[in-house]
């Protein structure tokens, strides 16, 4: 247990904290910029995509470059030098060459485009759902990706001509599909890791849809990598089917860059250079594709990157037996019965890890729950919000909260109740907020999902809150990106966000146990401040008894998953009845350095 703190100035919200250096990341405009500034900068990244831009204007608007149809041959001008309008002669057949090479482009381009449209329409969401929901789908999709990879391309690809036939936009939608594992694998891996991230836990407490939480903080994670990926497939697609071309194996009457390159081979004796321009077309396109893509990594992944605090990070382990305390009228605003939590471990087998808990919460009340690590809080707390980690489940009980009751709830009711009737506080600030957005965009969504606010009300609702809170410079703050603010603000930040729907119930987790000494005393204030102004009922789960004599009017103690014992705090603090509660006092005395009695912090240097 870490050392308990009492709070020493109560009452009393400093605004001391301040704004980090700006060194700690990317300046001022915001990050946005930064990544624009960073892709103008870079000479690879600039030079590539102007070439690739020149090839598509090209190709694109290739009836503008030539006056020349592609499939227009005379016999007559075979092997013909280039003159008369025909920038580079005629091919074997008569045929202008520029203008195959022009048409071609758009052919051999769209080709590679159709593969990766198809490649991301699939692997894209399917990564997305298997690496968010697991589950059945992610084993049923992984098995289907796997024997996808198993197959090698060229022969499913000469497999599918010999049953489709020979139409190149038909070998290009198998190619996707072909290709599609890339972008599965890529996206599912790096939304699974995700997945645990506290501040997607904090976006569905905020009542936010999945499909919400996907598109603005998991689609965010996965956007680079897909983007690169897409470059290198786009290049590959092509080199695909020109090899396919080229042995013969598209469509030989549709001009490409690999029919080209099959028709030159065979008069390769007579007109070496027929292989030139169609080989360069292939190679300046496929090598721009790939120098793309290695300068888009350097540029969009020089960002930020999630602090890698998971929520399994903080779990110990242990297990225990039985009691049970409290029960009687069930309170208005929370009141928890028979409460039991049960894990599925990975062997297969279960474990109950909280065992038949009764808690009640009023109005305006604040419940302290209390107990070493490991005894079973976050857990109670958690089964509040309907928001266990994976594995866990409520095996036992009823949760009524404002008289719905939490537990079988479907997603949506469970939406219905976060943010404006129940709200959570976290115990590690900077892992709950998503260091892609800024503290404005933190503040103005649920506003604006929640509350239907425009975007100009919810920015005025949520300066407003960052002064409610305390923030010393709100309209910098609304700007900064969490890495450039300290802890205590992160959390001032997020107790914000908690009341910015006027929740009934507040459940703060560990408030102030990441946060430095004095920070801790302010924040405990705001937190006393808000509940006492919004008469807000609060549970609010501890260690720390000297916090909870700061805030509390009841404690519930827990050990080993159970309530051991419930009453006021007075009576809880001067005369506990239980052995355990009276160990826990007694740690607090130990642990705590005897100390003069409180007077001003001046007065006391
Ligand atoms: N994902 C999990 N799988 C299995 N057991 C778990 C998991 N998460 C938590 N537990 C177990 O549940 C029990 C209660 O954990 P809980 O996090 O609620 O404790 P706590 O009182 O909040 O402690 P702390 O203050 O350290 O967070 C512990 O024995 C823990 O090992």
């Amino acid at each position: 247990m870490s050392s308990p703190v009492t709070p020493d100035a109560p009452g009393r919200a400093a605004t001391q904290p301040e704004h980090r250096p700006e060194a700690a990341g990317p300046p001022g405009p915001g990050r946005r910029s930064a990544t624009v500034r960073r892709f103008l900068t870079s000479p690879q990244a600039l030079g590539s995509s102007l070439v690739l831009a020149a090839v598509v204007t090209l190709v694109v608007f290739a009836p503008l470059f030539t006056a020349h149809a592609p499939t227009t041959a005379d016999l007559e001008d075979a092997f013909g030098p280039p003159g008369g309008g025909h920038l580079l002669g005629f091919d074997s057949s008569g045929r202008d060459v520029w203008s195959r090479l022009l048409y071609g482009g758009r052919n051999t381009l769209g080709g590679a485009l159709l593969a990766v449209a198809v490649a991301l329409a699939v692997g894209v969401p399917s990564g997305l759902a298997a690496g968010y929901y697991g589950g059945w789908f992610d084993s049923l999709s992984n098995w289907w990706v796997n024997l996808v990879m198993a197959l090698p391309a060229m022969v499913v690809l000469l497999a599918t001509r010999a049953v489709l036939g020979t139409d190149v936009w038909v070998l290009m939608i198998v190619l996707g599909v072909l290709v599609a594992p890339a972008f599965y694998r890529l996206v599912r891996g790096a939304v699974a890791a995700m997945r645990g991230e506290l501040y997607v836990d904090a976006a569905r407490v905020f009542g936010l849809r999945d499909s919400r939480i996907i598109a603005r903080h998991v689609l965010v994670v996965v956007r680079a990598p897909v983007i690169i990926q897409g470059a290198l497939v786009a290049g590959m697609a092509i080199g695909l089917q020109a090899g396919l071309e080229f042995l013969g194996i598209g469509s030989g009457d549709l001009p490409t860059w690999g029919a080209m390159l099959n028709e030159a081979f065979t008069n390769i004796q007579r007109a070496p250079l027929f292989m030139l321009w169609p080989g360069l077309a292939l190679g300046l396109t496929s090598a721009t594709l790939v120098l793309l893509a290695a300068s888009l990594r350097d540029v969009l992944e020089d960002r930020g990157t999630a602090p890698a605090t998971g929520r399994g990070a903080r779990r110990g382990g242990a297990d225990a037996p039985t009691t049970l305390d409290s029960a009687g009228e069930r309170a208005d605003l929370l009141s928890v019965r028979d409460l039991a939590v049960t894990y599925t471990l990975a062997d297969g087998s279960s474990r109950e890890v909280v065992h038949g808990v009764d808690l009640d919460v009023r109005r305006g009340e604040v419940l302290g729950l209390v107990g070493e690590s490991g005894s079973g809080k976050t857990q109670t707390a958690f089964s509040v919000l309907g928001l266990l980690p994976e594995g866990g489940r409520v095996s036992r009980g009823s949760v009524l909260l404002d008289g719905t009751e939490v537990v079988g709830s479907t997603d949506r009711a469970l939406r219905n109740l976060r943010g404006d009737t129940v709200a959570y506080v976290p115990q590690e600030p900077m892992s709950n907020l998503d260091p892609a957005f800024t503290i404005g965009d933190h503040l103005t969504e649920p506003l604006r999902v929640k509350l239907g606010l425009s975007r100009a009300q919810a920015r005025e609702r949520a300066l407003d809150l960052l002064r409610q809170v305390e923030i010393p410079d709100p309209e910098r703050t609304f700007r900064s990106h969490p890495h450039q603010i300290s802890g205590g603000m992160a959390q001032r930040v997020l107790i914000a966000g908690a009341v910015s729907c006027d929740p009934d119930l507040l459940v703060a987790d560990e408030p102030t146990t990441a946060l430095d000494v004095t920070v801790q005393a302010e924040v405990l204030a705001l937190l006393r401040r808000l509940q006492a102004e919004r008469g807000m009922g609060v549970l609010l789960v501890t260690h720390n008894l000297g916090v909870v004599a700061d805030l509390c009017d009841r404690v519930a103690v827990m050990r080993d998953g159970r309530i051991v014992e419930t009453g006021t705090t007075e009576r809880i603090l001067s005369d506990p009845r239980e052995d355990y509660t009276r160990g826990l006092l007694d740690a607090v005395l130990d642990d705590t350095p005897a100390r003069a009695p409180w007077q001003p912090r001046e007065a006391a240097q």
